[in-house]
């Protein structure tokens, strides 16, 4: 089954449209867990393991930014070894991976490889700027999702996503261009940042039912309420809103499990509280 469409089921019978992001910083973690050299490695996966079983219940997708089990020696491997366990452990949650990929064609080859057989991932999160042949090794596979950027959450958003391009601010172009040209499969989704909700209703208006990928509330102060009136579809659903530090780091203690559980389950409620 499709990332869309495992998504659309996972909104339903789940009655949730939160992702939990997994953005693991060691020097974040509690005490029992820290750990120097190859052991860092260790950590990352039993750190996002705990959260990602106690969040599961209360999450439409899990989010593992690719960066922060990178940085580390042995993280890559820690990153498969969670992709593994939440597709064994937690099969009816899809996983995004969150890469931000997107280079020549033949070079995409390789990161498609990289996010859907290394990894596993249901889908990824991919940089549209070089253009449509960047976004085919994505596309073809037809079954994984392929979630563009189009307005970013950060504050510098505005240097380039919102200039004017025949009329028009670039994000809407790369909305109705991945909406009306490149989701010939219904495998896209794009990202629109939180902290930009009067765009979001923009997106949405463009973009028909397709799912929206929402980063930025919780630690980067995005509204939920303006999000989920700006941005959900006619059936309430539609929407993947994320959060990773409001959740990973509820509790900085040994409760961190339970804490996080508690801020999932928090955010669950306020979110389906609009809908
Ligand atoms: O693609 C993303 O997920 C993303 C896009 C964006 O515009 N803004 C954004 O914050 N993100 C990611 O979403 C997560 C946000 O983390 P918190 O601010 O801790 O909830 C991080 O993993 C970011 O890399």
């Amino acid at each position: 089954m499709g990332f869309v469409r495992r998504l659309r089921d996972r909104w339903q019978q789940a009655d949730t449209l939160l992702c939990v992001g997994l953005d693991p910083d060691p020097a974040r973690f509690p005490e029992s867990l820290v750990a120097t050299g190859d052991d860092v490695a260790d950590s990352l996966f039993a750190f996002c393991r705990d959260i990602a079983d106690a969040t599961a219940e209360f999450a439409c997708a899990f989010k593992p930014q690719i960066a922060y089990f990178a940085a580390h020696n042995g993280g890559e491997a820690a990153l498969q070894r969670l992709i593994a366990h939440i597709n064994g452990t937690h099969p009816d949650v899809p996983v995004i991976l969150d890469a931000k990929r997107g280079d020549i064609g033949s070079t995409a080859e390789q990161y498609a490889v990289e996010a859907f057989d290394r990894y596993g991932a249901d889908a990824v999160t991919l940089n549209p700027y070089m253009g449509r042949d960047s976004a085919v090794p994505f596309l073809q596979r037809f079954d994984r999702g392929c979630i563009f950027l189009c307005h970013t959450s950060n504050p510098g958003a505005r240097d380039f996503q919102e200039l004017m391009v025949e009329g028009e601010p670039l994000y809407r172009r790369i909305a109705r261009t991945i909406a009306g040209e490149w989701n010939d499969d219904g495998n896209c989704a794009l990202v629109v940042g939180a902290t930009f909700p009067e765009e979001l209703k923009d997106i949405r208006g463009i973009v028909g039912d397709m799912p929206l990928l929402i980063p930025g509330v919780g630690a980067q102060g995005g509204d939920v309420e303006a999000v989920v009136r700006n941005g959900r579809n006619a059936d309430g659903t539609g929407l993947m809103i994320n959060s990773s530090r409001g959740i990973l780091y509820a509790s900085p203690g040994a409760g961190y499990a339970e804490a996080a559980a508690d801020a999932a389950r928090s955010l669950r409620d306020a979110i389906n509280r609009f809908r």
